[in-house]
């Protein structure tokens, strides 16, 4: 439906965002997920026709003619209200300069207050609004001129739990009817709305696909060791074992990356009983997708720091 190829922004300091391309299906929603700074906002303002790329182009599959923009319903990181208007009045006024009619845009305000759940605060004024509220009107917003895709920038990043589930479960409902592309740096949002997810770093897509698919190729067999003490002592034994890939400490548990999970388990269940390792769990399992972002961002505070 969409088709974003090599997608460049460059400004004074260097690459935003460099030859990013991806395809959006129709009736997907898809996560752009990376640390801030990683080039998000700057992806979506070019799909959205806010601002030009250096480099590269965004197709609309179904476009004949006309201004891709018509297609596209953009909601910003921080949308601007003016905290008098009502929910109603500001619909209106924003269907209006999407060129509807008065009569249409009244019509059509109602129906998106309905659709986004906020039609009982619809002459209510905007400055007495929870920020899940706001957010709704801002989606409403964005849906106004009937866009094919939707973009949402951090649409829950900013919410306290509450706003948060509220705009989520919104999305959810969303996604059967529209193609939908929104940002988050919170890994738990991408997981729990999107269908795929493009993983951005420096600017960069360095992942990307069906979820399931990601969380898989990315899955390494590990075993989380917590000891009572000297675990460092442990630590340096057990990286040296030859099933063993990459050994680190979090929060006090030693993970192990290993190759072969079943002789691994059997070494170190043995090594463990033979030298009486003061061990306080052991588990077996997988890394995640939040290690696998994990990783990116803490080398993208790495390289910032050389
Ligand atoms: N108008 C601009 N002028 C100069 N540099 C910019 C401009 N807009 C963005 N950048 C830089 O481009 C990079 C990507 O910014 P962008 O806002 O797209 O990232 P992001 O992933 O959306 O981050 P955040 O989650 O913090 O919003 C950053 O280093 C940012 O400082």
């Amino acid at each position: 439906m969409i088709k974003a190829k090599e997608l460049t922004k460059m400004y004074d300091k260097g690459y935003a965002v460099k030859n990013v391309s991806f395809e959006l299906s129709p009736g997907k929603c898809v996560a752009l997920l990376g640390p801030n700074g990683a080039g998000k906002t700057t992806t979506l303002k070019m799909i959205s026709g806010l601002i030009a790329p250096t480099k590269g182009e965004v197709k609309f599959s179904e476009k004949k003619g006309g201004d891709i923009r018509q297609h596209i319903g953009y909601l910003p990181q921080h949308p601007q209200y003016h905290g008098w208007m009502t929910a109603v009045e500001f619909l209106v006024y924003v269907a209006q300069l999407s060129h509807i009619s008065k009569k249409e845009a009244i019509k059509q305000s109602d129906r998106l207050l309905k659709r986004v759940g906020i039609a009982e605060a619809k002459n209510k004024r905007i400055a007495k609004f929870s920020g899940g509220m706001k957010q709704r009107l801002g989606i409403a917003q964005a849906l106004i001129h009937k866009p094919k895709v939707l973009l949402l920038d951090e649409p829950v990043s900013a919410l306290d739990p509450i706003g948060r589930r509220d705009v989520l479960n919104l999305m959810e409902e969303l996604k059967q009817e529209t193609t939908l592309l929104y940002s988050t740096h919170i890994l738990s949002d991408a997981e729990e709305a999107s269908d795929e997810i493009l993983l951005m770093h420096k600017g960069t897509i360095v992942e990307s696909g069906p979820l399931h698919q990601v969380k898989k190729q990315n899955q390494i067999d590990k075993i989380s060791l917590r000891f009572t003490e000297n675990m460092e002592v442990y630590a340096d034994q057990i990286a040296n074992m030859e099933t063993v890939t990459k050994t680190e400490v979090k929060k006090q548990v030693l993970h192990v990356h290993v190759n072969n999970i079943h002789l691994a388990r059997e070494q170190l269940l043995e090594k463990a009983n033979e030298e009486k390792w003061p061990l306080l769990q052991f588990e077996v399992g997988q890394t995640t997708l939040e290690d696998l972002f994990m990783k990116v961002v803490n080398e993208h505070a790495m390289e910032d720091n050389l």
